[in-house]
């Protein structure tokens, strides 16, 4: 069987890549390799060696011009030293081999900036939405009750009954479009998988604080119209196991924490498809 391998790229400001490269693990991949930026750069690692390509959270450099829009730059413009190849080349090769792209908070920031969500009509690198203040104009660090578009094409989504709990940490939280028909044909192709909810996932809020940052129709998270690339702003990664929940000392909880599953699905479809 093919052995999964996960990437998951630091630094210029990340700071979530030990947990992510974690989940990946526990989530049933054979490798999860934390690669500096430097080194797609300089061609050392290739993403062609991979499956699954992660971007994480953090402050990528310092959040000066907008999070994520210096690194967005760089990776849109890159070219791999020593090599004819732009590292965007090597990106749009990733998903047209029909890999997996998960990114998480500033990794979202990233995605969306550098246009490759909800990357309509298929084009990966126009942008069409962005991530920008939240509405309560400071830093929210909180958990939110997330519920799940089960119609989504989304892959990390599959299986969530009605919704999951995750923690957001962001400044720049707030999910804008450029225009309404990008809004619509988010919602009609049902891209808008993830969306800040009450506790009992009854219906999306625009409520403060269920909804930290006050983002259009109460999106958290998007995928591409494969299912394979994601975005989010809340953190998988960081509740993998009970104990990481803020009440678990209090409240009686399955070993596994909702964010496993976005890993999990991930695993099972790279060792299905490749
Ligand atoms: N946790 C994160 O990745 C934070 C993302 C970004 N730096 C922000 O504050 O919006």
């Amino acid at each position: 069987m093919t052995k999964a391998k996960a990437l998951v790229i630091t630094g210029n400001g990340t700071n979530c890549e030990n947990e992510a490269a974690h989940a990946c693990r526990l989530g049933g991949f054979d490798e999860a390799r934390i690669a500096h930026i430097s080194e797609l750069m300089s061609g050392e690692v290739r993403l062609d060696d991979y499956h699954f390509l992660n971007l994480t959270g953090g402050f990528l450099d310092g959040d000066d011009l907008g999070s994520a829009k210096a690194q967005a730059n760089r990776l849109k413009n890159a070219t791999v030293e020593g090599k004819s190849e732009r590292l965007v080349e090597q990106i749009s090769r990733f998903i047209a081999d029909g890999k997996l792209i998960l990114g998480v908070c500033n990794g979202f920031q990233l995605l969306v900036k550098m246009g490759m969500l909800p990357a309509l009509g298929g084009d990966y690198l126009k942008q069409s939405v962005t991530l920008t203040y939240n509405n309560a104009g400071r830093f929210q660090d909180r958990w939110c009750y997330l519920k799940c578009d089960a119609s989504s094409p989304s892959l990390y989504t599959a299986g969530i009954s009605q919704g999951i709990y995750l923690p957001v940490r962001h400044g720049e939280g707030k999910f804008l479009v450029d225009t309404q028909a990008t809004l619509d044909a988010i919602e009609s192709k049902h891209l808008a998988c993830l969306k800040y909810s009450d506790s009992q996932y009854t219906a999306p809020t625009m409520e403060f604080p269920e909804n930290p940052n006050g983002s259009v129709n109460a999106i958290a998270g998007i995928c591409d119209e494969t299912g394979r690339i994601m975005g989010l702003m809340p953190h998988p990664e960081a509740f993998v196991h009970r104990t990481q929940h803020p009440r678990w000392t209090r409240e009686e909880l399955p070993e596994e924490g909702d964010g496993l599953i976005f890993f999990r699905n991930a695993a099972q479809y790279i060792k299905k498809t490749f």
